[in-house]
């Protein structure tokens, strides 16, 4: 039988995400809640949420338009079942023209400053697996919660024959320590939700959106008697040096990315990863 008090916090729970919000993009859901005002932004990019230019523009317009519309909290999921995001779209990378592979990079350089740096708190609601660019999104956030235990997370690159740039490494090394970030990086290990809980590379792990949603509120409500600009500040100076690298090598880390990618045993290796996944 439901209490009244489960009934309470269900309906809080469900009823408020009601008010759409136009991220101008079929791939980017948003839902404010008209009472708290947190956004609820989900990614909607068929099959597995792959990390194209397109998407990821969507995004960062997204971030964009929720900072401008003073949105107070934002709640970044997914729309497509098991799947958070299967990172960067390998077909982005794979025969791109130098053209195109500098507009991706940069277009990812943009979309990761914006939500990394954005003042909104970030809730990572992980609903499905996330690697690579997928566990990146997540880890940008402030708060990451999965739910259900079958999902991995982190940053394989390197069993694709690629690494993790700077930047990449940088966010998880504040997040689960150096130590921890190299034994995973070099091995390219996609952590289990278990072992991502006990690590702390996930905060939460939950049965359902339900309570995770209700994980989310509760973080929110950390923030409530806080000032918003004190608040702002206190997470910038905690992400400057992470920040700065990019923001101060932008130009570099393009040119490693397009030097690097573009080598023909890089881009022999995508090809046969592509061609693994589509046999599948
Ligand atoms: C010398 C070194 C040079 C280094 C250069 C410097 C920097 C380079 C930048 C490096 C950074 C990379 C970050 C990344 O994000 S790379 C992407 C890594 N991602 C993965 O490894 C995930 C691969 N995908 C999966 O593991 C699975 O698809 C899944 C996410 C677990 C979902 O599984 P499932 O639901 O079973 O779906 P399928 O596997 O059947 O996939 C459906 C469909 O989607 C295609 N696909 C999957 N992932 C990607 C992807 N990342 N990009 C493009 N396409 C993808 C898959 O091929 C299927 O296609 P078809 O429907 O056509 O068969």
């Amino acid at each position: 039988m439901t209490t009244v008090l489960q009934h309470v916090v269900r309906r809080s729970i469900l009823r408020p995400f009601a008010k759409s919000f136009s991220s101008g993009s079929p791939l980017v859901d948003v839902q404010v809640n008209d009472k708290t005002g947190v956004a609820i932004v989900k990614m909607g990019r068929a099959p597995v949420n792959g990390l194209n230019t397109e998407l990821l523009g969507a995004l960062n317009d997204t971030f964009d338009s929720l900072e401008k519309n003073k949105a107070t909290g934002m709640i970044l999921s997914s729309s497509i079942p098991n799947i958070y995001s299967a990172g960067l779209d390998i077909s982005e990378m794979y025969n791109g023209t130098p053209e195109n592979l500098t507009k991706f990079w940069n277009t990812l350089q943009s979309m990761w400053i914006n939500l990394y740096s954005t003042p909104l708190p970030t809730v990572a609601l992980i609903n499905g697996n996330a690697p690579a660019g997928g566990c990146l999104l997540a880890m940008s956030c402030e708060y990451r919660v999965m739910v259900g235990s079958k999902f991995v997370i982190g940053l394989n690159e390197t069993q694709l024959g690629l690494f993790a740039p700077k930047w990449f490494q940088d966010t998880m090394v504040s997040i689960i320590g150096p130590r921890q970030t190299e034994l995973a990086l070099t091995s390219g290990k996609l952590f289990s939700a278990q072992e991502a809980l006990k690590i702390g590379l996930i905060d939460e792990l939950v049965a359902s959106e339900e309570e995770a949603l209700a994980s989310s509120d509760k973080f929110f409500g950390l923030f409530k008697r806080i000032p918003g600009y004190a608040r702002g500040q206190t997470k910038n100076f905690v992400r400057a040096e992470v920040l700065d690298w990019l923001l101060k090598n932008r130009e570099h880390d393009t040119k490693v990315f397009l030097n690097s990618i573009q080598l023909p045993h890089v881009q022999k290796g995508l090809g046969l990863y592509l061609q693994s996944l589509k046999k599948k």
